[in-house]
This record gives C-alpha cells, structure tokens and sequence, in this order.
C-alpha cells in the first residue's frame, strides 16, 4: 500500500519535474532573445554616439599574449542577431570540460579564447608543453612520412601557397576537395597513430574507436606560406547544419591562427588572434563553420610549421565504399 503511494508519488514528481525543465528551457530561450537584442540595441546606440570603432569588453577573453577583440562584439550590430538553440539545449559538451572530468585543478588548463553561446561557437586552446624530444620526434615523423605536395588551382594553374596531405582512417576512400582543388586520400599511417596518441586523450578523447577519422596536414616552410579566410564547410563534415568538433595541433615554428565572424569582413573589426606554438593543441567546436572563418596569414616567420587538422567525417562520398553502406 505503501509502496504504490510511493510510486505515485514519484510518477507525479518526475511528470512535475519535466514540466519544470520545460518551463525553464523556454524561459532561458527567451532571455537569450532578450540579452542579444540588448546587446545590438546598445551596440547601435554606442556606435552612433561616437566615431571611434568602441573597443568593447563584452567580447570573449583574450588568448595569450595576443589581445583578442570580442568575436561577438559589434556582429550583432551589422548583422541580423543569429540565435542558435544553447549548448545545454543541444547537449554540447566542450572537450576542455571532458578532458577535465576527475583531473585536479592544478593539471593543465583548457582556454576557451573565442566562447560565443549565442552563436555556439568556441575555439579552444591547451598548451600542454609537451617534452621537446616528444615535439622534435613527431614532426620528424610528420616531415618524412607524409606525402606532402603542393596542389594547384586548376582554373589558374597557380600554386596554393602550402604543401599539404589529406588521409583518411582504413576503409574511408573520401576526397577532399576545397576552392578547385581536389587532394585524393592517403589511409593514415602507422606512425599517425603515435601522433594521435599523444593529442587525443589530452582533448578527453579516450580509446581509438573514438578518434577523428581523417587529417589533413599542411606545411608551412616558412612565414611566407599559409591558408586564407576559409571554413571547414565541405559537407564532408556537415559543420554547416550541426556541431562539428575539430581538433588541431601544431608542431615547428610559432603561427598566428585567426578566426573572425563571417559578416565581420572589411569593417575594421579585428579578428581574434591566437598564437600557436610547437606542441600547442586548438580546437573549434559547435557551429564555427558555420559562422566564423579562420586563416593563416602570411608573417615574417622564419622556420617552417606543420599542422594537423583532424575531424570527423559524417557524410562518405558516393565513391567511398563507406558511403554505399
Ligand atoms: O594551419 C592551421 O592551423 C589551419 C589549417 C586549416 O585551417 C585547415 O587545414 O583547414
Ligand atoms: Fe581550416
């Protein structure tokens, strides 16, 4: 007797419960509704009032060294405010929060340089300060076992200004083909494994049934190389239509990577600029694809850079036999 009032009791709690969730989760979407037409309102209002671009402080932090400006800050003015359902509602976790579960705070410290929730987009860094001989070994490996090339664009025939590779985990046979240019796939190497290794648990990616299933690598030999204002966007990852976490990692000389909203485009905003050094693990999570760019430019650099950009497949090409499954 008991017992079935206790039941019932907890049928009525939990159905309580989920109406409260409910409530809440609409609640929530209204007030981020609310907070990003603010933040345009007074954007407006602070831009008309002054001639000077406002160098504002609701942006997200700055990475180290480098004085990043809010990736958030001053969009929303341009553009129509783009609200996207939140992290929670998606169920988005970030990898420097999974790679931090049970770790003592003391351990390495995940930096989220670009945290836009109203966009859910983030780009994190770690840098973990990996042993040099550990660094000199990997791009060694890197160096002499990728079958680095520098393609050309077809319609001009000019040289894109970078070696690169493009493999693929066993059995995926994708292209990848970005701006004209298509790179065949190169199944990935003994030796990528050991480079995964090391990289993967550091991002809360544990056990090789969970690691990205293509790279690409790009060289770097000196400042004068690099990659322009471009997404991720190739429906290979389908980045444009949901969260696409991608993980990279660089070894050799020192770069500056940056990425800014799309829209941002010759209005004087500045992107956010992280500098990425030998060792140093970047990753760009939920929709950055879809609304941020990121490039490479060209800086006196001396030494040259290796890069490693893993992500994960989700739509096999028809000519893949992973995709006629
Ligand atoms: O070299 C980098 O850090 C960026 C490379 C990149 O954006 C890409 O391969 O798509
Ligand atoms: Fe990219």
């Amino acid at each position: 007797m008991k017992d079935s009032k206790q039941k019932k009791l907890s049928k009525k709690e939990k159905k309580l419960a989920k109406k409260l969730k409910k409530k809440e989760k609409k609640v929530e979407k209204k007030l981020r509704k609310l907070d990003a037409s603010k933040k345009a309102k007074k954007r407006k209002r602070s831009s008309s009032s002054s001639s000077s671009p406002s160098s504002s402080s609701s942006g997200p932090p700055a990475a180290a060294p480098a004085p990043a400006r809010g990736a958030d800050a001053g969009a929303e003015a341009r553009a129509p405010a783009v609200v996207e359902p939140s992290r929670e509602s998606v169920g988005l976790r970030l990898l420097g929060d999974v790679y931090a579960v049970g770790k003592p705070s003391s351990e390495l410290r995940w930096e989220y340089p670009l945290r836009d929730e109203v966009r859910r987009c983030f780009a994190g860094v770690l840098r973990p300060r990996l042993p040099q001989g550990t660094l000199r070994r990997l791009e060694e490996l890197a160096r002499e076992g990728a079958a680095w090339h520098q393609p050309k664009r077809p319609r001009t025939g000019e040289l894109l200004p970078r070696k690169t590779d493009w493999m693929t985990a066993e059995g995926c046979r994708c292209a990848y083909r970005y701006g004209g240019v298509e790179v065949g796939p190169t199944e990935f190497p003994g030796w990528m494994a050991e480079v995964m290794e090391t990289v993967m648990p550091l991002c809360g990616i544990r056990g090789q049934g969970r690691w990205p299933n293509c790279c690409n690598l790009n060289l770097y030999e000196d400042g004068g190389m690099s990659v322009g204002w471009h997404a991720d966007d190739e429906e290979l990852f389908q980045g444009k239509v949901g969260d696409c976490p991608i993980i990279s990692f660089s070894l050799g000389h020192t770069r500056t990577f940056e990425l800014q909203v799309l829209g941002a485009q010759g209005d004087g905003e500045q992107p956010l600029r992280i500098p990425l050094h030998s060792g140093d693990v970047l990753t760009m999570e939920g929709l950055v694809q879809k609304h941020y760019q990121h490039r490479v430019p060209r800086e006196k650099a001396q030494g040259a850079r290796i890069n490693f950009t893993w992500r994960w497949i989700r739509q096999h090409q028809a000519r893949c036999p992973l995709g006629r499954k």
